[in-house]
This record gives structure tokens, C-alpha cells and sequence, in this order.
């Protein structure tokens, strides 16, 4: 069966700057793939594409066979995506934002609460729900954006910095939260923290000048002694991968 998320030689260029580069990976059911790389690395732009939020240049993703260019309705069906930064409508409530992207996905009536309510529940916002988005901390917006993709309990997601805001409680929360459904799903992190990688991911990408340079499990990536800090700067600043991650790549 072919894997939950495949991305295909995928390019984006912004007048003559390439900021993704013929990027191909495929992530599979039970794996959490972990994209790191420097700032401006390309991640957001890889992640909005695969999340069909901004046309390629070149190249396909496809979310459980569904192109997400050609069919996107099938694609987003499956896929709760987790921008960067707050969620829009700042001016909803908790409750009202999440019940609007509730109707979206279909959802009508006892259902609908439902999904709202199971949302809150995961993303521990039952606290806040009838407070406006704009006025909570950047924590609480970041898990108000977490519960919106969560509503629909989708098999793929795609989470832009899912932890970034959230203080060591929380964080621990949402990290324990992707390991409780990381055997159904296929889910994609970035993330700049490098201890989450070995704490949740399965498996790593480094992306430096929008090229993937290395794709292997953190366990793979820490050998012959090297923390996971030394591997990525080495590896963004330009060394050549070592060589137990390029066999894995
Ligand atoms: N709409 C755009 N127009 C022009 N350049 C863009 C646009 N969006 C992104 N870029 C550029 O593409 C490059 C990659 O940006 P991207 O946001 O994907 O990086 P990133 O790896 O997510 O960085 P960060 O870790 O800082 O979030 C950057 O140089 C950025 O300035």
C-alpha cells in the first residue's frame, strides 16, 4: 500500500530564488517524521505545499493517493495541518472558531459538538473556550490551532512547530499527545528543538538551502558518539552527512 504521505521531487521558486529544492520523502502510518533545518531552510514552504496551501513549482504531494493540487478536497479530507503563528478570526471565541471549522469539515448538530469537545478536551482548552482568540496568551492560540486540526481525527498531519510558545508543561503534553496517536497516523513535525526529535520522532529530516541533506532515525543520526546539536550544524554549515545516516537516507 502506498504511504499515507508522498511528496515527489517537490520545487518552489520565488522569482529566481529556490527556496525548496527537489525535495522527495514518503511517511508512513506509525511514523512521526521529524523536519528540521536552520531558519529559512525551506520547511514552512515544504509543509504549505504538502498541506496544498501554496502550489509547487514543480513536483507533486499527495496525501493518501489524493494530489493535493488536483484534488484537494479529497487531499484536506485527510489532513489536519497546523500552520505557523495563531489562527485567523481572532475576534471568535474558542468555542465559535473551533464549531466554524467544524461546520466546514461537515460536521452538523450533536456531532459537531462533539468533534468541538473532543478537540478542546485533547488540546486542554476547556479552560478559555468562550474567550476571544486574540486575547490569549501565544500558547493557548497555538493549541487552538492544534484542536483545528485534530477536530476531524484525520490519519495525516502536519504540524508546523506544534510545541513553539507552549511552556515545559504543555509541551510535554502535546508531545505526549503526538505519541498517543502516532501509531495511526502519519504526522510530519518542524520543530527547532532537537531534544523533541528523539523525544517523538521516528524518524529525521535535515533541510538546509531547501535540499534534504540527511533522512534517518535519531538513533541512526546520534551515533559514534555525536549529539543530535553537533549533526545538525555540521550538516547545515555544509560537512558531508556521516556515513550510518546516508546508508539509512
Ligand atoms: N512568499 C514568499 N516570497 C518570497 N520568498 C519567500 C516566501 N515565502 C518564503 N520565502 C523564502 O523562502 C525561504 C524558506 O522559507 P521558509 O519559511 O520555508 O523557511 P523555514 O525553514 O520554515 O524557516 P524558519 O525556521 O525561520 O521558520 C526563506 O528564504 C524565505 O524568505
Amino acid at each position: 500500500m502506498a504511504a499515507l504521505i508522498e511528496i515527489d521531487h517537490l520545487t518552489k521558486r520565488f522569482g529566481a530564488f529556490t527556496a525548496v529544492d527537489d525535495v522527495s520523502f514518503t511517511v508512513d502510518r506509525g511514523e512521526v517524521l521529524g523536519f528540521l533545518g536552520p531558519n529559512g531552510a525551506g520547511k514552512s514552504t515544504t509543509m504549505r505545499m504538502l498541506a496544498g496551501f501554496m502550489p509547487p513549482t514543480t513536483g507533486t504531494a499527495r496525501i493518501c493517493g489524493a494530489d493535493v493540487v488536483a484534488r484537494p478536497v479529497a487531499a484536506k479530507r485527510n489532513l489536519g495541518f497546523l500552520p505557523e503563528g495563531a489562527p485567523t478570526y481572532p475576534e471568535m471565541t474558542v468555542t465559535g472558531f473551533l464549531a466554524f471549522a467544524a461546520r466546514i469539515r461537515g460536521y452538523r448538530g450533536s456531532e459537531l459538538d462533539d468533534r468541538v469537545a473532543g478537540a478542546m478536551h485533547l488540546t486542554q482548552l476547556e479552560g478559555v473556550r468562550l474567550q476571544p482568540i486574540e486575547t490569549l496568551s501565544k500558547g493557548f492560540k497555538r493549541r487552538v490551532g492544534l484542536a483545528q486540526a485534530l477536530l476531524h481525527d484525520p490519519p495525516v498531519l502536519v504540524l508546523d512547530e506544534p510545541t513553539d510558545g507552549l511552556d515545559p508543561n504543555q509541551k510535554h503534553e502535546v508531545r505526549e499527545l503526538i505519541r498517543r496517536m502516532a501509531p495511526q497516523k502519519a504526522i510530519v513535525i518542524s520543530t527547532h528543538i532537537l531534544e523533541e526529535v528523539g523525544a517523538v520522532c521516528s524518524r529525521a529530516i535535515i533541510i538546509a538551502r531547501g535540499r534534504v541533506v540527511v533522512d534517518a532515525p535519531p538513533s541512526v543520526l546520534e551515533r559514534e558518539g555525536r549529539s543530535l546539536e553537533d549533526v545538525f550544524r555540521s550538516l547545515t554549515l555544509g560537512e558531508p552527512a556521516p556515513a550510518a545516516a546516508k546508508e539509512a537516507a
